[in-house]
Protein backbone atom coordinates (compact mmCIF):
# COMPACT_ATOMS: atom_id res chain seq x y z
CA UNK A 1 0.00 0.00 0.00
CA UNK A 2 1.54 3.17 -0.90
CA UNK A 3 0.25 6.68 0.88
CA UNK A 4 1.32 9.81 0.03
CA UNK A 5 0.97 12.02 2.89
CA UNK A 6 2.93 15.78 3.55
CA UNK A 7 5.08 14.54 6.42
CA UNK A 8 7.11 11.30 6.65
CA UNK A 9 5.30 9.56 9.73
CA UNK A 10 1.67 8.30 9.13
CA UNK A 11 -0.60 6.62 11.08
CA UNK A 12 -2.51 4.60 9.04
CA UNK A 13 -5.79 2.80 11.23
CA UNK A 14 -7.06 0.35 8.62
CA UNK A 15 -3.77 -1.06 9.95
CA UNK A 16 -4.23 -0.90 12.89
CA UNK A 17 -1.46 2.04 13.95
CA UNK A 18 1.39 -0.32 12.50
CA UNK A 19 3.22 2.18 10.56
CA UNK A 20 2.73 1.06 6.80
CA UNK A 21 5.59 2.10 3.79
CA UNK A 22 4.96 5.67 3.06
CA UNK A 23 6.19 7.37 -0.03
CA UNK A 24 6.36 10.98 1.11
CA UNK A 25 6.18 13.54 -1.41
CA UNK A 26 8.88 15.25 -1.84
CA UNK A 27 9.84 18.72 -0.97
CA UNK A 28 9.59 19.73 -4.32
CA UNK A 29 6.52 17.66 -4.76
CA UNK A 30 4.84 19.55 -2.27
CA UNK A 31 5.55 22.93 -3.37
CA UNK A 32 4.15 21.88 -5.85
CA UNK A 33 0.53 21.01 -4.81
CA UNK A 34 0.62 24.15 -2.60
CA UNK A 35 1.25 26.44 -6.09
CA UNK A 36 -1.56 24.25 -7.62
CA UNK A 37 -4.14 24.94 -5.23
CA UNK A 38 -3.37 28.45 -4.98
CA UNK A 39 -3.73 28.59 -8.62
CA UNK A 40 -7.00 26.39 -8.66
CA UNK A 41 -8.42 28.56 -5.87
CA UNK A 42 -7.59 31.74 -7.68
CA UNK A 43 -8.92 30.79 -10.83
CA UNK A 44 -11.92 29.99 -9.29
CA UNK A 45 -12.23 33.19 -7.57
CA UNK A 46 -11.76 35.43 -10.43
CA UNK A 47 -14.30 33.71 -12.65
CA UNK A 48 -17.10 33.84 -9.66
CA UNK A 49 -15.89 37.67 -9.70
CA UNK A 50 -16.18 37.73 -13.20
CA UNK A 51 -19.94 35.86 -13.21
CA UNK A 52 -21.17 38.46 -10.27
CA UNK A 53 -20.25 41.68 -12.70
CA UNK A 54 -21.48 39.89 -15.94
CA UNK A 55 -25.07 39.80 -14.64
CA UNK A 56 -25.26 42.93 -13.38
CA UNK A 57 -24.09 44.14 -17.04
CA UNK A 58 -26.89 41.73 -18.14
CA UNK A 59 -29.68 41.99 -16.43
CA UNK A 60 -28.96 45.26 -14.75
CA UNK A 61 -27.79 46.83 -17.74
CA UNK A 62 -28.56 45.06 -20.87
CA UNK A 63 -25.65 45.85 -22.15
CA UNK A 64 -24.90 43.23 -24.52
CA UNK A 65 -21.20 44.81 -25.10
CA UNK A 66 -20.17 44.93 -21.64
CA UNK A 67 -22.00 41.68 -20.71
CA UNK A 68 -20.00 39.64 -24.05
CA UNK A 69 -16.84 41.24 -22.43
CA UNK A 70 -17.47 39.38 -19.07
CA UNK A 71 -18.24 36.54 -20.52
CA UNK A 72 -15.06 36.43 -23.01
CA UNK A 73 -12.90 37.14 -19.86
CA UNK A 74 -15.00 34.37 -17.93
CA UNK A 75 -13.90 31.65 -20.67
CA UNK A 76 -10.23 32.86 -20.65
CA UNK A 77 -9.71 32.15 -17.47
CA UNK A 78 -11.98 28.91 -17.53
CA UNK A 79 -9.29 27.89 -20.19
CA UNK A 80 -6.74 27.56 -17.62
CA UNK A 81 -8.02 25.58 -15.05
CA UNK A 82 -7.01 22.36 -16.10
CA UNK A 83 -8.01 18.95 -14.78
CA UNK A 84 -4.10 18.75 -12.79
CA UNK A 85 -5.15 22.23 -11.24
CA UNK A 86 -8.33 21.19 -10.16
CA UNK A 87 -6.84 17.76 -8.91
CA UNK A 88 -4.97 19.71 -6.19
CA UNK A 89 -8.31 20.91 -4.38
CA UNK A 90 -8.54 20.40 -0.85
CA UNK A 91 -11.74 22.24 0.67
CA UNK A 92 -12.10 20.74 3.53
CA UNK A 93 -8.42 21.57 4.69
CA UNK A 94 -8.14 25.04 3.44
CA UNK A 95 -8.54 27.10 6.43
CA UNK A 96 -9.46 29.92 4.74
CA UNK A 97 -12.98 28.93 4.09
CA UNK A 98 -14.27 30.04 7.23
CA UNK A 99 -12.46 33.66 6.80
CA UNK A 100 -14.92 36.62 6.18
CA UNK A 101 -14.87 40.39 6.98
CA UNK A 102 -17.51 41.86 8.25
CA UNK A 103 -18.08 43.89 5.28
CA UNK A 104 -18.24 41.00 2.69
CA UNK A 105 -21.74 40.21 4.50
CA UNK A 106 -23.06 43.61 3.98
CA UNK A 107 -22.97 45.88 0.78
CA UNK A 108 -24.51 49.44 0.88
CA UNK A 109 -25.07 49.49 -2.90
CA UNK A 110 -24.60 47.81 -6.61
CA UNK A 111 -21.82 50.45 -6.85
CA UNK A 112 -20.48 48.76 -3.82
CA UNK A 113 -20.77 45.09 -5.30
CA UNK A 114 -19.13 45.61 -8.14
CA UNK A 115 -16.45 47.84 -6.59
CA UNK A 116 -15.49 44.67 -3.88
CA UNK A 117 -16.04 42.08 -7.20
CA UNK A 118 -13.50 44.24 -8.94
CA UNK A 119 -10.89 44.28 -6.44
CA UNK A 120 -11.67 40.28 -6.26
CA UNK A 121 -11.12 39.72 -9.79
CA UNK A 122 -8.14 42.04 -10.01
CA UNK A 123 -6.77 40.32 -6.90
CA UNK A 124 -6.91 36.86 -8.14
CA UNK A 125 -5.52 37.59 -11.36
CA UNK A 126 -2.54 38.97 -9.50
CA UNK A 127 -1.96 36.17 -7.29
CA UNK A 128 -2.31 34.07 -10.71
CA UNK A 129 0.34 35.81 -12.52
CA UNK A 130 2.70 35.41 -9.56
CA UNK A 131 2.13 31.74 -8.79
CA UNK A 132 1.15 31.07 -12.64
CA UNK A 133 5.24 32.09 -13.35
CA UNK A 134 5.95 28.74 -11.25
CA UNK A 135 3.53 26.87 -13.30
CA UNK A 136 3.57 27.93 -17.25
CA UNK A 137 4.98 31.20 -17.85
CA UNK A 138 2.45 31.75 -20.54
CA UNK A 139 -0.13 31.33 -18.27
CA UNK A 140 1.60 34.10 -16.11
CA UNK A 141 1.56 36.29 -19.18
CA UNK A 142 -2.31 35.75 -19.67
CA UNK A 143 -3.06 36.39 -16.43
CA UNK A 144 -1.65 39.88 -16.83
CA UNK A 145 -3.19 40.55 -19.63
CA UNK A 146 -6.66 39.80 -18.10
CA UNK A 147 -5.75 41.95 -14.92
CA UNK A 148 -5.65 45.17 -17.62
CA UNK A 149 -8.75 44.06 -19.41
CA UNK A 150 -10.40 43.68 -16.22
CA UNK A 151 -9.02 47.45 -14.94
CA UNK A 152 -10.32 48.86 -18.50
CA UNK A 153 -13.69 46.69 -18.17
CA UNK A 154 -13.74 48.62 -14.86
CA UNK A 155 -13.25 51.84 -15.72
CA UNK A 156 -15.78 51.58 -18.81
CA UNK A 157 -18.50 49.87 -16.95
CA UNK A 158 -18.13 52.41 -13.76
CA UNK A 159 -18.47 55.06 -16.58
CA UNK A 160 -21.52 53.73 -17.88
CA UNK A 161 -23.36 53.41 -14.72
CA UNK A 162 -21.64 57.21 -13.92
CA UNK A 163 -23.75 58.48 -17.09
CA UNK A 164 -26.83 56.24 -16.62
CA UNK A 165 -27.12 58.12 -13.25
CA UNK A 166 -26.42 61.55 -14.75
CA UNK A 167 -28.96 61.10 -17.27
CA UNK A 168 -31.96 60.16 -14.59
CA UNK A 169 -31.11 62.39 -11.87
CA UNK A 170 -33.74 65.38 -12.46
CA UNK A 171 -32.43 67.12 -8.80
CA UNK A 172 -29.00 68.60 -8.31
CA UNK A 173 -28.14 69.36 -5.34
CA UNK A 174 -24.89 72.45 -4.88
CA UNK A 175 -23.94 72.58 -1.31
CA UNK A 176 -23.17 75.63 0.78
CA UNK A 177 -21.08 75.96 3.64
CA UNK A 178 -23.37 74.91 6.70
CA UNK A 179 -22.98 73.65 10.18
CA UNK A 180 -25.39 71.18 9.28
CA UNK A 181 -23.94 70.05 5.92
CA UNK A 182 -23.91 66.43 6.60
CA UNK A 183 -27.45 66.07 7.71
CA UNK A 184 -29.07 68.08 5.45
CA UNK A 185 -27.45 66.60 2.66
CA UNK A 186 -28.47 62.82 4.16
CA UNK A 187 -31.90 63.95 4.87
CA UNK A 188 -32.13 65.07 1.05
CA UNK A 189 -30.29 61.62 -0.35
CA UNK A 190 -33.34 59.62 2.05
CA UNK A 191 -35.98 61.88 0.20
CA UNK A 192 -34.62 60.32 -3.43
CA UNK A 193 -31.76 63.24 -4.30
CA UNK A 194 -29.56 61.23 -7.27
CA UNK A 195 -26.96 64.11 -7.04
CA UNK A 196 -24.51 66.35 -5.01
CA UNK A 197 -22.52 68.65 -5.81
CA UNK A 198 -19.62 70.19 -3.03
CA UNK A 199 -19.30 74.07 -3.66
CA UNK A 200 -17.75 75.79 -0.55
CA UNK A 201 -15.73 78.86 -2.21
CA UNK A 202 -14.17 80.16 1.41
CA UNK A 203 -13.18 76.91 3.64
CA UNK A 204 -9.36 76.41 3.55
CA UNK A 205 -8.25 72.76 1.63
CA UNK A 206 -7.78 70.32 4.90
CA UNK A 207 -11.94 71.47 5.53
CA UNK A 208 -12.60 70.58 1.92
CA UNK A 209 -10.87 67.83 1.52
CA UNK A 210 -12.93 66.14 5.05
CA UNK A 211 -15.60 67.42 3.83
CA UNK A 212 -15.67 66.45 0.39
CA UNK A 213 -14.12 62.64 1.92
CA UNK A 214 -17.48 62.39 4.36
CA UNK A 215 -20.15 63.66 1.52
CA UNK A 216 -18.37 61.12 -0.80
CA UNK A 217 -18.92 58.48 1.53
CA UNK A 218 -22.46 59.50 2.06
CA UNK A 219 -23.31 59.69 -1.59
CA UNK A 220 -21.44 56.53 -1.78
CA UNK A 221 -23.65 54.89 0.70
CA UNK A 222 -26.97 56.29 -1.12
CA UNK A 223 -25.83 55.51 -4.62
CA UNK A 224 -25.96 58.84 -5.60
CA UNK A 225 -23.35 61.28 -7.51
CA UNK A 226 -20.64 62.94 -6.11
CA UNK A 227 -19.83 66.52 -8.05
CA UNK A 228 -16.86 69.08 -6.69
CA UNK A 229 -17.19 72.22 -7.73
CA UNK A 230 -14.36 74.38 -9.51
CA UNK A 231 -11.37 71.68 -8.36
CA UNK A 232 -10.28 68.79 -10.38
CA UNK A 233 -7.30 67.95 -7.86
CA UNK A 234 -9.94 67.51 -4.96
CA UNK A 235 -12.19 65.48 -7.18
CA UNK A 236 -9.53 63.15 -7.88
CA UNK A 237 -7.95 63.37 -4.09
CA UNK A 238 -11.62 62.13 -3.37
CA UNK A 239 -12.35 59.83 -5.86
CA UNK A 240 -15.80 61.80 -6.77
CA UNK A 241 -17.53 60.82 -9.51
CA UNK A 242 -16.72 64.48 -11.38
CA UNK A 243 -16.18 68.17 -11.54
CA UNK A 244 -18.40 70.90 -12.19
CA UNK A 245 -16.25 74.14 -13.82
CA UNK A 246 -17.25 77.52 -14.85
CA UNK A 247 -16.48 79.57 -17.79
CA UNK A 248 -13.49 81.22 -15.43
CA UNK A 249 -12.32 77.64 -14.59
CA UNK A 250 -9.91 75.13 -16.07
CA UNK A 251 -10.24 74.64 -19.64
CA UNK A 252 -12.44 71.68 -20.12
CA UNK A 253 -9.55 70.01 -22.18
CA UNK A 254 -7.07 70.30 -19.63
CA UNK A 255 -9.39 69.16 -17.11
CA UNK A 256 -10.85 66.18 -19.20
CA UNK A 257 -6.87 65.10 -19.59
CA UNK A 258 -7.00 64.95 -15.89
CA UNK A 259 -9.98 63.03 -15.20
CA UNK A 260 -10.20 60.77 -17.92
CA UNK A 261 -13.41 59.97 -20.14
CA UNK A 262 -15.31 57.75 -17.55
CA UNK A 263 -15.70 60.79 -15.23
CA UNK A 264 -18.40 63.41 -15.20
CA UNK A 265 -17.39 67.05 -16.02
CA UNK A 266 -19.91 69.75 -15.78
CA UNK A 267 -20.09 72.82 -17.37
CA UNK A 268 -22.23 76.28 -16.25
CA UNK A 269 -23.16 78.27 -19.37
CA UNK A 270 -25.09 81.60 -19.56
CA UNK A 271 -25.92 81.90 -23.06
CA UNK A 272 -26.84 80.62 -26.11
CA UNK A 273 -22.58 80.53 -27.52
CA UNK A 274 -21.78 79.28 -24.27
CA UNK A 275 -23.90 76.07 -24.81
CA UNK A 276 -22.69 75.39 -27.85
CA UNK A 277 -19.66 75.44 -26.75
CA UNK A 278 -19.66 73.31 -24.09
CA UNK A 279 -21.56 70.59 -26.21
CA UNK A 280 -18.49 70.85 -28.89
CA UNK A 281 -16.45 70.30 -26.30
CA UNK A 282 -18.28 67.22 -25.49
CA UNK A 283 -19.10 67.89 -21.43
CA UNK A 284 -21.66 65.55 -19.80
CA UNK A 285 -23.73 68.00 -18.71
CA UNK A 286 -24.38 71.88 -18.37
CA UNK A 287 -25.88 74.06 -15.92
CA UNK A 288 -28.27 77.02 -17.45
CA UNK A 289 -28.75 79.68 -15.88
CA UNK A 290 -29.06 82.10 -13.30
CA UNK A 291 -32.49 81.51 -14.30
CA UNK A 292 -33.20 84.25 -11.80
CA UNK A 293 -31.08 86.81 -9.98
CA UNK A 294 -29.87 84.93 -6.85
CA UNK A 295 -27.76 85.71 -3.72
CA UNK A 296 -25.91 82.45 -3.73
CA UNK A 297 -23.90 83.89 -6.95
CA UNK A 298 -24.20 87.97 -6.03
CA UNK A 299 -23.26 90.12 -8.84
CA UNK A 300 -24.40 87.26 -11.85
CA UNK A 301 -26.90 88.86 -14.01
CA UNK A 302 -29.98 86.43 -14.42
CA UNK A 303 -30.03 84.38 -18.01
CA UNK A 304 -34.48 83.99 -17.59
CA UNK A 305 -36.42 81.99 -18.59
CA UNK A 306 -36.00 82.25 -21.88
CA UNK A 307 -32.81 81.10 -22.36
CA UNK A 308 -34.32 77.70 -20.05
CA UNK A 309 -37.04 77.54 -23.51
CA UNK A 310 -33.60 77.65 -25.71
CA UNK A 311 -31.91 75.17 -23.59
CA UNK A 312 -35.32 72.93 -23.78
CA UNK A 313 -35.14 73.13 -27.61
CA UNK A 314 -31.42 73.15 -28.38
CA UNK A 315 -29.87 71.01 -25.70
CA UNK A 316 -28.29 67.59 -26.49
CA UNK A 317 -27.05 66.65 -23.37
CA UNK A 318 -28.18 66.75 -19.37
CA UNK A 319 -29.10 69.97 -18.71
CA UNK A 320 -30.11 71.60 -15.15
CA UNK A 321 -31.80 74.81 -14.40
CA UNK A 322 -30.57 76.56 -11.97
CA UNK A 323 -30.52 80.20 -9.86
CA UNK A 324 -33.53 81.42 -7.58
CA UNK A 325 -35.31 77.89 -7.98
CA UNK A 326 -37.81 76.86 -5.25
CA UNK A 327 -41.19 75.91 -4.17
CA UNK A 328 -42.84 78.04 -5.00
CA UNK A 329 -41.19 78.83 -8.95
CA UNK A 330 -40.00 75.39 -9.94
CA UNK A 331 -43.47 74.88 -12.04
CA UNK A 332 -42.95 78.30 -14.04
CA UNK A 333 -39.40 76.56 -14.69
CA UNK A 334 -40.65 73.24 -15.76
CA UNK A 335 -42.87 75.08 -18.29
CA UNK A 336 -40.63 76.94 -19.95
CA UNK A 337 -38.91 73.49 -20.49
CA UNK A 338 -36.76 72.58 -17.58
CA UNK A 339 -36.74 68.84 -17.22
CA UNK A 340 -33.65 69.40 -14.29
CA UNK A 341 -33.04 71.68 -11.49
CA UNK A 342 -30.48 72.50 -9.44
CA UNK A 343 -30.87 74.09 -6.43
CA UNK A 344 -28.54 75.36 -3.10
CA UNK A 345 -30.94 77.60 -0.66
CA UNK A 346 -33.90 75.61 -1.35
CA UNK A 347 -32.26 72.04 -0.24
CA UNK A 348 -29.62 73.77 2.27
CA UNK A 349 -31.91 76.51 4.08
CA UNK A 350 -35.09 73.68 4.49
CA UNK A 351 -36.16 72.96 7.63
CA UNK A 352 -37.63 70.10 5.83
CA UNK A 353 -34.94 68.94 3.31
CA UNK A 354 -36.36 65.34 2.72
CA UNK A 355 -39.65 66.66 2.24
CA UNK A 356 -38.64 69.54 0.15
CA UNK A 357 -36.54 66.98 -2.26
CA UNK A 358 -39.73 64.73 -2.29
CA UNK A 359 -41.87 67.63 -4.01
CA UNK A 360 -39.11 69.32 -6.14
CA UNK A 361 -39.14 65.46 -7.81
CA UNK A 362 -42.77 65.61 -7.40
CA UNK A 363 -43.12 68.32 -9.42
CA UNK A 364 -39.87 67.38 -11.92
CA UNK A 365 -40.98 63.43 -12.62
CA UNK A 366 -44.60 65.39 -13.11
CA UNK A 367 -43.31 65.81 -16.80
CA UNK A 368 -41.74 62.36 -17.96
CA UNK A 369 -41.83 59.64 -15.56
CA UNK A 370 -39.76 57.59 -17.37
CA UNK A 371 -36.97 59.79 -17.65
C1 LIG B 1 -25.01 72.95 -11.74
C2 LIG B 1 -24.21 74.20 -11.61
N1 LIG B 1 -24.39 75.17 -12.51
C3 LIG B 1 -23.68 76.30 -12.40
C4 LIG B 1 -22.76 76.45 -11.39
C5 LIG B 1 -21.91 77.70 -11.29
O1 LIG B 1 -20.53 77.43 -11.58
P1 LIG B 1 -19.50 78.66 -11.72
O2 LIG B 1 -19.98 79.52 -12.80
O3 LIG B 1 -18.14 78.11 -11.86
O4 LIG B 1 -19.64 79.39 -10.35
P2 LIG B 1 -19.26 78.82 -8.91
O5 LIG B 1 -20.25 77.81 -8.52
O6 LIG B 1 -17.90 78.24 -8.98
O7 LIG B 1 -19.33 80.01 -8.03
C6 LIG B 1 -22.59 75.42 -10.48
N2 LIG B 1 -21.71 75.50 -9.48
N3 LIG B 1 -23.32 74.30 -10.62
C1 LIG C 1 -23.84 78.47 -8.25
C2 LIG C 1 -24.81 79.15 -9.13
N1 LIG C 1 -24.57 79.32 -10.44
C3 LIG C 1 -25.54 79.92 -11.09
S1 LIG C 1 -26.79 80.33 -10.06
C4 LIG C 1 -26.01 79.62 -8.75
C5 LIG C 1 -26.53 79.60 -7.35
C6 LIG C 1 -27.90 79.07 -7.21
O1 LIG C 1 -28.23 79.15 -5.86
P1 LIG C 1 -29.70 79.24 -5.35
O2 LIG C 1 -30.37 77.97 -5.68
O3 LIG C 1 -29.53 79.43 -3.86
O4 LIG C 1 -30.33 80.44 -5.97
MG1 LIG D 1 -16.65 77.64 -10.60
Amino acid sequence: MVTRTYDNSHFDESTNGVVVMVEPYSQKEQVQQVVYRILDANLDRAREGLRIIEEWCRFGLNNAQLSLECKRLRQEVAKWHTPELRAARDTPGDPGTELTHPQEEERASIKSVLQANFCRIEEALRVLEEYGKLYHPTMAKASKQMRYQVYTLESNLMGHQRHQLLWRSRLYLVTSPSDTLLNTVEAALKGGLTLLQYRDKTADDSLRLEQARKLRQLCHIYGALFIVNDRVDLALAVDADGVHLGQQDMSITVARQLLGSQRLIGLSTTNQEEMQRAIAENVDYIGVGPVYETPTKVGKAAAGLEYVSYAAKNCSIPWFAIGGIDANNINDVIDAGAERVAVVRSLMQAEQPTLVTQYLLSQLNRIKPEL
